[in-house]
């Protein structure tokens, strides 16, 4: 825990996600009868903090609870115990409120799909109050910097890939200018060029509409070129929130080269990245 942290309450307008002793557990229930069921602990006694108008990274591997932080700050999960709060607001006590102030992009990011890019986003523009004359403008503008042709803002997005869809998402997330914006792999699947496009936006999002983000990956590149700070999951458990610089600072050996981030996040949780660490029981 850093100290300003341990100095921070939930009540200051400058903390945007406050997370205190947050722990989820999911039960696992094999199909043969006769072996128990398992307990798998996805979120361990978490405690953290992300400031107003940080980009805060969530890097883990397969199976440490990035999705599952993401699914409780969002309100589609219900923790078991500990608190989260989103400006203060609890996520499970005022969860109409939260989910004003977040907007969530994953994979499985909900559009109406027989519907255009263009309809969805005019759809989600106008739930968060955006009118006007410039909104299509704008629409076609912010695709646009997606690498979406005006030829194909009509199309049904039924009719996009996957990677074009995520960059709905993204572009959904831009027109709506949430406070708090959540997003759980924003570029897995996408091409080199439409990372670094997606990975500009994020940032212009964070300049131009004092958002905070948070986002998860197991992409350490995305990670150092994004993040202000990044906490390390490992199996639910938090073990190190810190710049990339300072993560570094902590791998690194007397006379060895300076490390590397994945260097550093082999040395704080033992093993790499791509580790699989799906359905290992906590
Ligand atoms: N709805 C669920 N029911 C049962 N177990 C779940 C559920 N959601 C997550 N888990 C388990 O919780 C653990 C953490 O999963 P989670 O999806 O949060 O990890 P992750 O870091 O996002 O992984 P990935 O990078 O693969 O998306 C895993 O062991 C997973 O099997």
């Amino acid at each position: 825990m850093t100290m300003l942290e341990s100095l921070a309450s939930p009540a200051d307008p400058t903390i945007a996600v406050w997370v205190e002793g947050l722990t989820k557990r999911f039960v696992h229930r094999s199909l043969l009868r006769r072996s128990e069921p398992q307990v798998v602990t996805a979120l361990e006694n978490l405690t953290f903090s992300v400031e107003r108008g940080e980009i805060f990274g969530i890097l883990g591997a397969n199976g440490s609870g990035k999705s599952t932080l993401i699914r409780v700050l969002s309100t589609l999960l219900i923790p078991d115990r500990g608190t989260a709060r989103v400006f203060g607001c609890d996520v499970v006590r005022e969860a109409g409120q939260v989910k004003r102030l977040i907007n969530r992009v994953s994979v499985e990011a909900s559009f109406f799909k027989r519907l255009s890019a263009m309809e969805n986003l005019l759809y989600a523009s106008r739930l968060y109050g955006r009118h006007g004359r410039g909104l299509r403008a704008d629409i076609v503008a912010t695709l646009g910097r997606l690498g979406i042709g005006a030829d194909q803002i009509d199309q049904p997005l039924e009719e996009f890939s996957r990677g074009m869809q995520q960059k709905v998402a993204i572009a959904r997330a831009f027109l709506t200018s949430p406070i708090l914006l959540l997003l759980d792999e924003p570029t897995t699947g996408l091409d080199p060029r439409s990372k670094r496009d997606v990975q500009a936006l994020v940032h212009q999002l964070r300049a131009e509409h004092d958002a905070t983000i948070l986002l998860c990956t197991h992409d350490l590149d995305e990670a150092e070129a994004l993040c202000d700070r990044i906490a390390i999951l490992d199996r639910g458990r938090l073990v190190a929130v810190d710049t990339p610089e300072r993560l570094k600072a902590m791998a690194a050996r007397p006379g060895a080269s300076s490390p590397s981030l994945e260097e550093a996040f082999l040395a704080l949780t033992g093993h790499a990245l791509e580790a699989e660490l799906a359905g290992k029981p906590g």
